[in-house]
């Protein structure tokens, strides 16, 4: 099917704004309504072909993913694209894990999965967000510093130095899943 004959929402759950970045970026590619999760209900959704859904990642977990997996049943004739956005490195363990995680195999079954790279600034974050980040940084410290990987290194360094790998082309898989 092509981008215009398809009606798609882009629903989105961003606390500091880069999923709220992608989801907008997708929106417009696609001529999608774009949508902010805590305004939708799920008869809101009847009218799309496409749902697309994106939420930050924190602790593992998709931020706003109960909109589909409450709704399942009632959304089970429609093309359902979930996308999180997190900061760790993108690896096959990572996005399994990420998976695993949030769904059961009855909708890892139906749904499409992608993870996109996201931004950090520690500075930036809510007072709640900062103590659960220096509560993972005094774990990681109490490991010896030889046994941190890079990824951990990295981890702790943006800390220091905020990160930002939010990257418009990194939406293409989604449009083309969309497309497909
Ligand atoms: C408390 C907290 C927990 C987080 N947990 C994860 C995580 O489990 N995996 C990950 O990749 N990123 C994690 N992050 C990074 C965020 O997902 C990342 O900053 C993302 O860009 C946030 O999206 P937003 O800007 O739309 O809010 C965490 C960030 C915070 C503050």
């Amino acid at each position: 099917m092509g981008e215009q004959s398809k009606k798609v929402a882009v629903i989105y759950k961003s606390k500091y704004g880069s999923t709220k970045q992608y989801a907008q970026w997708i929106a417009r590619r696609v001529q999608g309504d774009l949508l902010e999760n805590f305004r939708v209900k799920v008869d809101d959704l009847q009218d799309y072909d496409t749902i697309v859904l994106g939420g930050s990642l924190h602790a593992v977990g998709i931020k706003g993913v109960e909109l589909i997996t409450d709704n399942f049943r009632e959304l089970k004739n429609k093309q359902i694209i979930v996308f999180a956005v997190g900061c760790s490195p993108v690896t096959e363990e990572a996005i399994n894990h990420i998976i695993n995680h949030n769904f059961t195999e009855e909708i890892k079954e139906r749904i499409n999965f992608f993870y996109l790279r996201g931004a950090f600034n520690y500075k930036k974050l809510n007072l709640i967000d900062k103590l659960l980040m220096l509560a993972l940084k005094f774990k990681i410290k109490m490991q010896k510093k030889g046994e941190l990987d890079e990824d951990t290194k990295a981890l702790l360094d943006s800390y220091d130095n905020p990160v930002d790998f939010t990257d418009e082309e990194a939406i293409a898989p989604i449009i083309e899943s969309i497309n497909k």
